[in-house]
């Protein structure tokens, strides 16, 4: 795992005091508790295991090195038979919490350890119980969601599964840049700074953050998704009993509620566990009374659980989407690339008029087609948007492929027919077809 070294720390000679530590200072953690920590707006936070054991959502500490969190880290170091926790560094809070929910998740992981084993023991006799499980976290925003998806996660890989992390929120994903869904086989316990490794996700475009801008194409791409890692469960009797952990997005009234049931018939959901909600789960468990290998779990939030207002999401995608350009600590160098109008095709996806008005009946309307593609005049609208690069060979295939990565466009000369982009990489596009939504990102 790549864990941030020590060196290089920053110094801290000459700053201001806050309420909360500015020294190094260590920590006493008691058996089952946590320590939950909010990294300052600006400076990272250094932090070490002295002794015992203890782990970050699911990920165990190495014991003396110093890890180094980005600002505004939010996360919590717990212990199962205590430990001491060495900080050095501004935090926004800090404080130990002797009730966590813990116990209910780790009994959840000895479940599903357990459904993997069957369906390992199974798969060279009984096909039908080869399938591991496949675990949908569901709850509102802020019920800790990512999280336990997190831990689930690296708990499995911890005992040498390699589950597949399936997250389909478009407004705070944690494997790729937002307007995204994504797919990504977990091989080893999720690094507490770094987050998911980048090796290859299987990810679909969206464009929007929020899924009401179009919500038959989220279907779509979802239904797209499902069908790529049924293929790659029929050929891989490793990863079908590993399972998949699927995260979702926090919108669960109207039509966040009816995605939700979307995913869970679509990705074949068997374990629903869902996070803080007693109404969601009664309703859950009521509408799912018919599909007896469907099991709904209400476990309780964490009281650690950070509550993020929308200014504070628009920041964190942000910042995500500078992640993917520039890495998490500056250590990659994108490349800025010119291109002829006429080398690039920016296809949207819904919109433009199903038929022309003269073909419908008389006095209908024509609807708007939600996965329509429509072919976008290049011009100055599309400056500071980030398009996805498809893997499409024509464009009639766009919606079914996923993307290759993501391109930030710069500036549009008119005049001369010419495009600059930021890209991750010098060189040519994987592929001459983009698809452009309503994702914009601001480069400070
Ligand atoms: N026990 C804890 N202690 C400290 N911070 C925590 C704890 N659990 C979760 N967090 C932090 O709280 C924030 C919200 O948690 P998380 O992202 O898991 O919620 P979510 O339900 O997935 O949110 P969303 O609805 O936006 O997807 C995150 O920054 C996470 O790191």
């Amino acid at each position: 795992m790549a864990y941030s070294g020590m060196a290089g720390a920053p110094g801290l000679v000459g700053m201001s005091t806050p309420a909360t530590s500015t020294t190094t200072r260590q920590v006493k953690l008691d058996k089952e508790s946590e320590l939950r920590i909010e990294v300052g707006m600006e400076i990272p936070l250094r932090l070490r295991l002295l002794t015992g054991t203890a782990e970050i959502f699911g990920t165990e500490l190495p014991p003396e090195i110093w890890l180094s969190f980005p600002p505004r880290h939010k996360f919590a170091v717990f212990t199962w038979y205590g430990a001491t926790i060495e900080m050095d560094g501004i935090t926004e809070t800090d404080y130990t919490a002797d009730e966590t929910p813990m116990v209910s998740y780790v009994n959840v992981h000895a479940v599903l350890e357990g459904r993997r084993n069957h369906a390992k023991a199974s798969s060279s006799t009984d096909p039908d119980s080869s399938q591991g499980p496949r675990v949908i976290v569901v709850g509102p925003t802020d019920s800790g969601k990512s999280t336990l998806s997190k831990m689930l996660l690296s708990w499995a890989a911890k005992q040498g599964w390699k589950p597949t992390f399936v997250d389909l929120d478009i407004g705070q994903g944690s494997i790729t840049i937002p307007g995204c869904i994504a797919a990504t086989p977990i091989e080893m316990p999720i690094d507490p700074v770094e987050g998911i490794p980048l090796e290859m996700p299987l990810v679909y475009f969206f464009g929007h953050t929020t899924p009401s801008l179009n919500v038959d194409l989220y279907k779509v791409l979802v239904k797209e998704l499902s069908q790529i890692l049924e293929r790659q469960f029929a050929g891989n009797a490793e990863s079908r009993a590993a399972g998949m952990v699927i995260n979702t997005m926090g919108w669960i009234e109207g039509v966040g509620y009816e995605l939700l049931l979307h995913a869970i018939d679509t990705l074949n959901a068997n374990v629903v566990l869902v996070l803080g909600q007693e109404k969601l789960c009664s309703m859950l468990k009521d509408v799912l009374k018919n599909k007896p290998n469907v099991d709904v779990v209400k476990l309780q939030k964490s009281g650690g659980v950070v509550s993020r207002n929308t200014k504070f999401r628009q920041k964190t995608r942000s910042y995500r989407i500078r992640e993917y350009f520039y890495g998490l600590a500056n250590d990659l160098s994108p490349h800025s690339n010119i291109a002829n109008f006429s080398d690039l095709f920016v296809y949207k996806i819904g919109g433009g008029p199903q038929a022309p008005r003269s073909a419908l009946p008389i006095g209908a309307e024509p609807a708007a087609d939600p996965t329509r593609l429509v072919l976008v005049n290049i011009n100055r609208d599309l400056l500071h948007l980030v398009l996805a690069v498809s893997f499409a060979k024509e464009p009639d295939q766009i919606i079914s492929s996923n993307v290759a990565g993501f391109i930030y466009i710069t500036d549009i000369d008119i005049q001369r027919k010419k495009i600059t982009y930021l890209a991750p990489s010098a060189g040519e596009l994987p592929s001459r077809f983009l698809i452009v939504g309503s994702l914009t990102w601001l480069e400070t």
